[in-house]
């Protein structure tokens, strides 16, 4: 638990540099049931029991604290050219939906996707948001779409392009997504969660 604490400390303490945060995401260690460093900002064993209010400003960063959750994000893509690859059921992707807290489903031109939308401080720090999406993108080969609207909306959708459908990789990327460090971009006020 040290050795792991004190290489979160060292991800708090370097610069934000979206390739170690990706790097870090894909292999989302399980140290424990308490969330881990990237999304929260705080190291997992600083976590105490949590109150309602402090749910909902973590909730806000993207942190989840789901056991479900953290296990999905530590996944790895599988090729999207697989043979094996085929789209899921609604229903199955309804049971999925509760790892992906914040993500809905959507369905367009036919093809069932996942889609979230955040309210982000500025432009600039949108494009910061699809950096940090970007290289996890690039790292796991699956890649998401991603709108910029209105100078400080930022809305993600995504799907398996290969089976016009979703697949576990859509729910694994959007999964690495809501485990980023997203402090310092989203908008204090839009996005704490009723
Ligand atoms: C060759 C390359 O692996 C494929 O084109 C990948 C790239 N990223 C992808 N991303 C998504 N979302 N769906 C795909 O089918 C897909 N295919």
């Amino acid at each position: 638990m040290i050795r792991a604490a004190t290489v979160h400390a060292q991800l708090l303490l370097q610069p934000r540099s979206y390739a170690s945060q990706a790097k870090a995401a894909s292999r989302w260690p399980l140290v424990s049931r308490k969330p881990s460093l990237l999304g929260c900002g705080r190291p997992f064993y600083q976590m105490g029991t949590r109150g309602q209010d402090e749910n909902k400003v973590l909730t806000a960063r993207g942190c989840h604290t789901s056991p479900e959750s953290q296990e999905l994000a530590k996944k790895s893509c599988v090729p999207c050219s697989s043979k094996d690859l085929h789209p899921m059921s609604e229903d199955s992707a309804k049971k999925l939906l509760g790892q992906v807290n914040g993500w809905e489903l959507t369905t367009e031109g036919g093809i069932l996707k996942l889609h979230r939308a955040w309210k982000v401080k500025n432009f600039v720090k949108g494009l910061e948001f699809f950096k940090l999406v970007a290289a996890i993108a690039e790292q796991e080969g699956h890649h998401p779409d991603l709108h910029l609207v209105g100078w400080n909306n930022v809305k993600i959708d995504v799907w398996t392009h290969s089976v016009r459908g979703l697949t576990d990789n859509d729910f694994i990327l959007a999964a690495k997504i809501n485990h980023l460090n997203l402090e310092g971009i989203l908008s204090k006020r839009a996005n704490v969660q009723k």
